[in-house]
């Protein structure tokens, strides 16, 4: 054996295969779900799955409707907390820290792990300042220095703030469907959260302003960790660095989207990739 071909023991296997793949060394799990299932009563919503969420990269959950896919993103910051029916087994490691230890506030783990849904929802009465501050107002942030900076920041990661930055008294309800969207992203970004979580965010958008979403990505994964749903297969392989598959409330299949997509290991994810099944 070769210097090279030494590795470190405590290298967790599927963060071993994405450097088989070819990817940089420099890979660090930021979450890691661990035999995560949701139930919603006696049913599975998605089941016993693992997989690591790269930092500062963008992963991808796909797969057919029903297969489990936003169940799983809702695990990752216990919105599931808010559904009476739903019940969440398993470990959703935030940096080493399981979110669903006893004595962990779920308030602090959403402010940590930020949600955009897929249809923009700005606080409908309130500007685009406001609602770029409205979570650090929640946090007892008051100094108006201290959210200026906030909001110039958030909208610049957002790239929303040319288009803004001389109208931020504006209502948040004036802006276009693509601009609210970005809103809603600057607003989860004011909260500096380490994670992003993304629910088909631009299935509600037209073609440009899908495209500027999908533009932000690569900019906003310097910032923060991201996982998006998304039911469009060209946008995982456009914009993801890992996909994860799922097919009926299992994870099939999880890797590098270059390989996820050119070279699949399991057959059923070949089916759903060449157009064959879903
Ligand atoms: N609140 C709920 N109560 C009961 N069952 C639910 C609930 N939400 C989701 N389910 C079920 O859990 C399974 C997974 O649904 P989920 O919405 O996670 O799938 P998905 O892959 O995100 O689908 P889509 O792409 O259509 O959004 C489905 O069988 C769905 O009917």
């Amino acid at each position: 054996m070769t210097m090279n071909e030494q590795r470190p023991l405590t290298v967790p296997p599927k963060l071993e295969a994405a450097r088989a793949g070819g990817l940089e060394a420099d890979l660090k799990p930021r979450m890691e779900a661990q035999g995560l299932t949701v139930y919603y009563g006696k049913k599975v919503g998605v089941g016993n799955v693992s997989m690591p969420i790269y930092a500062n990269r963008v992963t991808a959950l796909i797969g057919p409707s029903g297969c489990g896919k936003t169940t799983f993103l809702r695990a990752l910051n216990r919105m599931h907390d808010l559904t009476p029916v739903a019940r969440v087994e398993g470990k959703a490691l935030l940096d080493g820290q399981d979110i669903y230890a006893p004595g962990v506030d779920p308030v602090d783990v959403r402010r940590r792990i930020g949600m955009v849904f897929q249809k923009p929802n700005p606080f409908p009465t309130l500007t685009i300042y406001d609602n770029v501050i409205a979570g650090l107002k929640l946090l007892g942030v008051r100094r108006k220095n201290v959210l200026d900076e906030a909001v110039e920041r958030s909208l610049r990661q957002a790239a929303l703030w040319d288009e803004v930055k001389d109208r931020l008294r504006a209502p948040g309800m004036s802006l276009s469907g693509g601009q609210q969207q970005r809103l809603c992203i600057a607003r989860a970004l004011a909260v500096e959260p380490e994670v992003l979580l993304m629910d088909e965010p631009t299935s509600a958008l037209d073609p440009i302003s899908t495209q500027s979403i999908e533009d932000l990505m690569s900019e906003l994964k310097k910032h923060v960790t991201v996982v998006i749903v998304t039911h469009n297969m060209q946008q995982a392989a456009r914009v993801s660095d890992f996909t994860g598959y799922f097919l009926t409330g299992e994870l099939v299949e999880f890797g590098p989207t270059s390989q996820v997509f050119t070279m699949p290991k399991d057959p059923r994810t070949e089916a759903y990739i060449t157009g064959r099944f879903g």
